[in-house]
């Protein structure tokens, strides 16, 4: 990365890269090439966002500039063996103009790039350039449906070639706004819930590719944003809305093809559970089928609802069904309690003195089933209300599936919510445990009282106890664990995670994977928007 590189500021030869004016951002000419170096890369703290204006945090604010990298300046002692790219994508964009998106999730996709090298660290961020962020920016307003947004229409005709564009998928979003993963191959994919959403970045530019085509025939207009990539595969879950249920696909690495594992037929209600996130084990795809489910005809609606694309029918209850990934058999299907769940941390099998696989255990940051955090994430409830204590409680939730044919499952709260002030979200695990058993979690929590969780988190499952670390008025993104390589303990290693202070300013925190210290903080010049989730490239998968 070249120092200080500076890109789409409109004419100023020194602007400020920060998240103010969100008419800079349609004002700006179309995808610059990067300009000059400046000798400093930008303005002084004294530009920074903050809390100015409507007095609002940056966390909360559009990012101004297309695109930034330049050089970090560090604070403490980044760990020598911390060689490659961390990488973050969420919705760092929600206002074009006049317009302003509704929902933290509406927002257009903002990468953010930091490369740690021999103590060093250069950071970048760049917007996605999707055909949603495309038109519009051309337009001067959304054309399409975003998580919460539906483009009005304006006329019968309009009203009609919404119906079309939703059966076609045409209507719906392509901006990839919520996972960033690298897959076995090396390339790297942005992506949401649509599956036109899926295409591939550089990590080193954060250009947008191309978009990633499924050159299969499985179709399917929505897909889980969090698909579980391994060196050797790809796998995700297809909700059949048509005929409810979820197609469980593999996709081998290096190739483009997704080809069904097996396909879980839905227990209740008129529509699959939404399925964001979904957990395996060694053996196993674990399909979560929760109460909170798809809803067609909100789809087809002009107007969000109050749970927007969704639906809540407590009365077709809960499932947790549990598929062999080699066989496509559906192992196990038993009705929980009814739960609400965005991310799942784990799951692992649970095994007798014989070594024969008795259940497993599917742990998630469980939202005592309620979906009221769907609505505190409005950005006018964001915005509005820091210093209340809003946020609802969330907790560890710890489903055990039986494989012995019994019916039922059970949920329980793995460590008492007290210890991460009931916030749980935005989590990660060290990678060598995904689908193993494991110890420790690393997540958002929070420090009561806030409307967001504002802590971050360690969580020790053995223990059952909590390690946090909390700045007044910063808003933490999921701290990402990356182990030390050679690491023999789980959590030898360090948590990043990017943080939007209270002042407007912004830097990566690295934490002490164990003692979970702050071990060196590297600076922004500029405060970024709040973050969603993130991913490690290792020096030796990066070009350069
Ligand atoms: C645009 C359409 C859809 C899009 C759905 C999207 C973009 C879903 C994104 C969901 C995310 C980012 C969930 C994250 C949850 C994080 C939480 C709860 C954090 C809490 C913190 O404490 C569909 C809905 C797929 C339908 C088609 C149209
Ligand atoms: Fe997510």
């Amino acid at each position: 990365a070249v120092p200080g590189r500076l890109a789409n500021q409109g004419q100023g030869k020194r602007a400020v890269a920060q998240p103010l004016a969100a008419s800079a951002v349609t004002e700006a000419a179309p995808p610059a090439p990067v300009v000059a170096p400046p000798a400093r890369p930008v303005d002084t703290p004294r530009r920074r966002g903050g809390r100015g204006g409507g007095g609002e945090l940056v966390a909360w604010k559009s990012i101004r500039q297309e695109r930034w990298e330049g050089a970090l300046e560090v604070d403490g002692e980044l760990p020598l063996w911390l060689d490659g790219t961390y990488l973050r994508n969420g919705p760092g964009l929600w206002n074009l103009g006049d317009y302003g998106f509704r929902h933290l999730f509406d927002g257009y996709a903002t990468l953010v790039r930091i490369s740690f090298r021999r103590g060093r660290a250069t950071g970048a961020h760049r917007q996605i350039e999707s055909e949603a962020y495309k038109a519009a920016r051309a337009r001067g307003r959304p054309l399409l449906r975003e998580f919460s947004h539906c483009p009005a229409p304006a006329n019968l005709l309009d009203r009609l070639g919404n119906l079309v564009g939703l059966v076609t998928g045409a209507a719906l979003t392509d901006n990839p706004n919520s996972a960033v993963l690298p897959l076995g191959d090396g390339r790297v994919m942005c992506l949401t819930e649509t599956t036109k959403s899926s295409v591939l970045i550089d990590p080193d530019t954060l250009e947008t590719l191309e978009r990633f085509r499924y050159t299969d025939r499985l179709g399917g207009m929505v897909q889980s944003a969090h698909p579980i990539v391994t060196e050797s595969e790809f796998l995700t879950l297809l909700p059949d809305l048509a005929r409810p249920g979820h197609l469980v696909v593999r996709m081998e690495a290096g190739s483009n093809e997704r080809k069904a594992i097996g396909r879980v037929d839905c227990r209740g209600g008129p529509a699959p559970g939404w399925v964001h996130s979904f957990p395996i084990t060694e053996h196993y795809v674990v399909v979560p089928e929760m109460p909170l489910r798809y809803c067609a005809k909100n789809l087809l609606r002009a107007e969000p609802t109050p749970l927007y694309k969704f639906e809540w029918h407590l009365e077709s209850g809960s499932y947790m069904h549990v598929m062999c990934k080699a066989s496509g058999k559906i192992v196990a299907s038993v009705e929980v309690p009814p739960f609400v769940t965005f991310h799942f941390i784990n799951a692992y099998e649970e095994t007798d003195e014989e070594g024969r696989v008795t259940a497993i255990i599917a742990d998630c940051c469980e939202h005592n089933a309620n979906t009221a955090i769907l609505d505190k994430l409005r950005l006018h409830n964001l915005r509005s209300s820091a210093g209340q204590d809003v946020l609802p409680d969330a907790r560890v939730g710890r489903l055990r599936i039986p494989l012995d044919g019994s019916p039922f499952g059970e949920l329980e709260t793995a460590l008492d919510p007290e210890e991460h002030g009931r916030g749980m979200d935005m989590c990660s695990i060290n990678p060598a445990h995904v689908g193993r058993e494991y110890r420790y979690a690393y997540a958002c929590g929070a420090r009561r009282p806030c409307n967001f969780p504002n802590t971050l988190t360690k969580v020790d499952l053995v223990e059952k106890t909590a390690k946090n670390w909390h700045e007044e008025g910063s808003v933490p993104s999921e701290p990402f664990f990356v182990p030390r390589p050679g690491a023999v303990e789980e959590d030898d290693g360090v948590a990043i995670s990017m943080v939007s202070a209270k002042d407007g300013s912004g830097y990566a925190l690295v934490l002490d994977g164990k003692t979970f210290e702050e071990v060196a903080r590297a600076k922004f010049p500029y405060g970024l928007p709040y973050g969603l989730h993130c991913c490690w490239v290792p020096r030796n998968r990066n070009s350069k």
